[in-house]
């Protein structure tokens, strides 16, 4: 796919939206896609890499090189790295979802995230849209699988949590319907490689 190019996606597929900074993207966004696409029972994930996360200041690496070394990294068939955000110039999870379903209105979509993500959540623009129109997948992180359980969206949500064990029951489920699920987590954060300097480390070839 080239870049300000939209994927290809059959009616009736479930896809997972997986946004991020990716910046840079690393092998614990690699995990919660291969986790997410399994336990959701997803067909396909894409990858939304942000032009810009609308709650930090701090401006990303460039977007092109963020996507280079997201495509480097992220080496499944069933994946696609794309900045469909710049295409429909669109920051807010809330904006784009609206957009993918205008898209692709027979296509279903699930928003795939970290708990810490979960944590924050209330804080995002429209937020409680997002939880009304599409499920939300949220794969454990070390340090905020409390927080997030306890976060304002949980717990606002509580009666709409899909059981770990029916986890496979997300994708096909009509929101507001989300998921936590309690799988071995790794630990990396692009925070973390950026303080040691090692942007772009994990995509060169061995
Ligand atoms: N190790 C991880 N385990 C679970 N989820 C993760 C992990 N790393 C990133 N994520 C999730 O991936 C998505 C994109 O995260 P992002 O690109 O901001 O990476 P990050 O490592 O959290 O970056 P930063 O350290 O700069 O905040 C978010 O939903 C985040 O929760
Ligand atoms: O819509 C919002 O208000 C909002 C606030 C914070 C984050 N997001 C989205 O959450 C995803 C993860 O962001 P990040 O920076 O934590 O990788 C990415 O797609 C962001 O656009 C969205």
């Amino acid at each position: 796919m080239d870049r300000f190019s939209i994927p290809y996606a059959r009616p009736g597929q479930v896809i997972g939206l997986f946004g991020g900074s990716f910046d840079p993207p690393h092998h614990g966004h690699v995990h919660v896609t291969l986790e997410a696409m399994k336990a959701f029972g997803l067909d396909r994930v894409w990858w939304l890499v942000s032009p810009g996360n609308p709650l930090k200041a701090r401006g990303p690496a460039p977007l092109a090189q963020r996507m280079a070394a997201g495509r480097g990294l992220m080496q499944h068939p069933g994946v696609e790295v794309t900045d469909i955000e710049s295409l429909t110039g669109t920051r807010a999870t809330a904006d784009t979802l609206a957009e993918l379903r205008r898209l692709y209105p027979k296509v279903r979509f699930v928003w795939i995230m970290g708990a810490d993500n979960l944590a924050q959540f209330h804080k995002w623009k429209n937020w409680r849209l997002i939880m009304d129109s599409v499920p939300v997948g949220v794969i454990a992180r070390p340090g905020d699988r409390i927080s997030a359980r306890m976060s304002p969206a949980a717990r606002l949500y509580a009666k709409y949590r899909i059981d770990g064990q029916a986890r496979r029951l997300l994708g096909r489920a009509d929101a507001p319907a989300w998921c936590f699920v309690n799988v071995p987590m790794v630990d990396v954060s692009s925070s973390q490689i950026r303080e040691r300097g090692c942007w772009g480390a994990e995509v060169l070839p061995e």
